[in-house]
């Protein structure tokens, strides 16, 4: 008997990473904008001032009364200039205009701007060429993009580069952010040997670290790589227990399963808590959720391609219920270009090509390698189609969701 859930299907062990995180959120922080670029938002931003801060012209030429323009040709006098910066005490009156540039604020008494390529200058006047249809061409409203008291951003979305822009353009100089989630990466058998050294018969090259450590930081986090873990349940348990006390996640890969040197469950179920193990999917079927001491740990089984599909599936979800994140990531479906077809009752990962056909239409051409041992696959992909839970005949076309991958 465990006291734990085990063999649960997909969306159950959704539903626990979400719910154990939220009562594990990482604190927050208030960072200069420069710096909360990536950042989960902690706290509304409501519009300090209205977007456009005041008036003001769309294009360089000249600002007039729309009322003073005739049918045909109309000479205007020129009185006076304002130029992109402060506003200077300019009134437009009758017959008259003043000459202005894209971002200037439009003077008192001007409602029309008239590009400067529809003008023709002479000896202090103005020759207006063609008359805008209507008044308030070429200007810029007070306020049409953002009124002042209005939120703009909302707690648990992301801050993107537009974003981070539109707080600048409202002169927000700093945010409340989530703070980053620290995390330990640990792969973990005595066959993994560093790149660049020699291997010894049964010895192979250690893939997932640099795997993970990139998938990590496609996150925005800044994963610390640990040694990898020897298949020894003392140090095993010293290292996790370690990094348990100093970071917020742990993520393992490798010695998970059932085997006489994957120590990691019970090193959990000994030290920590096992919030799930097992779960109803393929690739990847042996992952672990846990606690241990104030990380959660996502440990992954070892085969490179289950790490690729239990990250992309649960290692997301993970990361961004740790840092907050609400605004939900924009599902992706695509079309499957070639048939697929599935007997057991498990959700299926496939790697995949996805591409824009000439239609506009996104597609998925499911990679024919079979085994989660093979990442050349991986690379020659860029997503994973996520096959519903059980059996499925999905002929070529049938609509699919992806998680696209970098
Ligand atoms: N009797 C059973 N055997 C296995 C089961 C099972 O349920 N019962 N599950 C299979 C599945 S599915 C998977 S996935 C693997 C997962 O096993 P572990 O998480 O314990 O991983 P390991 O045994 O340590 O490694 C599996 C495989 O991956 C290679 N590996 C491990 N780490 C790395 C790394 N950092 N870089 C590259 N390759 C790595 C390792 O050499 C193994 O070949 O278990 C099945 N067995
Ligand atoms: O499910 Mo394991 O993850 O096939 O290799």
């Amino acid at each position: 008997m465990t006291d734990f859930p085990t063999q649960l299907a997909f969306d159950d062990a959704i539903a626990i990473i979400r719910e154990v995180a939220a009562k594990h959120r990482v604190d927050t922080e208030t960072l200069p904008l420069s710096r909360a670029h990536g950042r989960i938002l902690a706290a509304d931003v409501v519009a300090p001032i209205a977007l456009p801060p005041f008036d003001n012209s769309a294009m360089d030429g000249f600002a007039l009364r729309h009322a003073d323009l005739g049918e045909g040709e109309t000479a205007l006098h020129l009185v006076d200039e304002q130029f992109a910066g402060r506003a200077r005490d300019i009134t437009v009156g009758e017959g008259e205009c003043v000459r202005i540039t894209t971002g200037a604020p439009m003077p008192t008494g001007a409602d029309t701007v008239v590009i400067k390529e529809n003008t023709r200058e002479d000896a202090g006047r103005v020759v207006i060429l063609a008359r805008p249809s209507a008044a308030g061409a070429n200007l810029r409203r007070a306020g049409e993009d953002v009124q002042a008291g209005e939120c703009v951003l909302q707690a648990g979305q992301r801050l993107t580069p537009a974003r981070a822009s539109l707080a600048a353009s409202l002169g927000v100089p700093s945010l409340t952010v989530f703070r980053r989630p620290t995390v330990a990466v640990f792969s973990s058998g005595d066959e993994l040997v560093e790149p660049g050294l020699s291997l010894a018969p049964g010895e192979i090259y250690d893939s997932n670290r640099e795997l993970l450590m990139g998938l990590l930081r496609a996150e925005g986090l800044e994963p610390t790589a640990w040694p990898r873990l020897p298949d020894d349940p003392r140090q095993v348990e010293i290292a996790l227990r370690d990094a348990g006390c100093a970071f917020d996640l742990i993520v393992t890969c490798g010695a998970v399963s059932a085997g006489e040197k994957d120590h990691i469950p019970a090193v959990l179920q000994q030290f920590g808590q096992v919030h799930f193990w097992k779960v109803r999917m393929k690739p990847g079927m042996p992952v672990l959720f846990g606690s241990l001491d104030q990380a959660r740990v996502l440990a992954l089984p070892g085969n490179p391609v289950s790490v690729f599909a239990t990250f992309l599936g649960f290692g997301r979800t993970l990361i961004d219920a740790l840092q907050g994140r609400s605004e939900a990531r924009d599902a992706e479906r695509a079309q499957l270009v070639a048939p697929i077809e599935k007997s057991h009752a498990r959700r299926e990962f496939q790697r995949a090509r996805v591409f824009c056909d000439e239609h506009g239409v996104l597609r998925a051409d499911p990679n024919p390698a079979v085994g989660s041992h093979r990442l050349r696959a991986v690379g020659e992909s860029n997503a994973l189609i996520v096959v519903p839970d059980g059996p499925q005949r999905l002929a070529a076309g049938s609509v699919v969701e992806i998680l696209r991958y970098v």
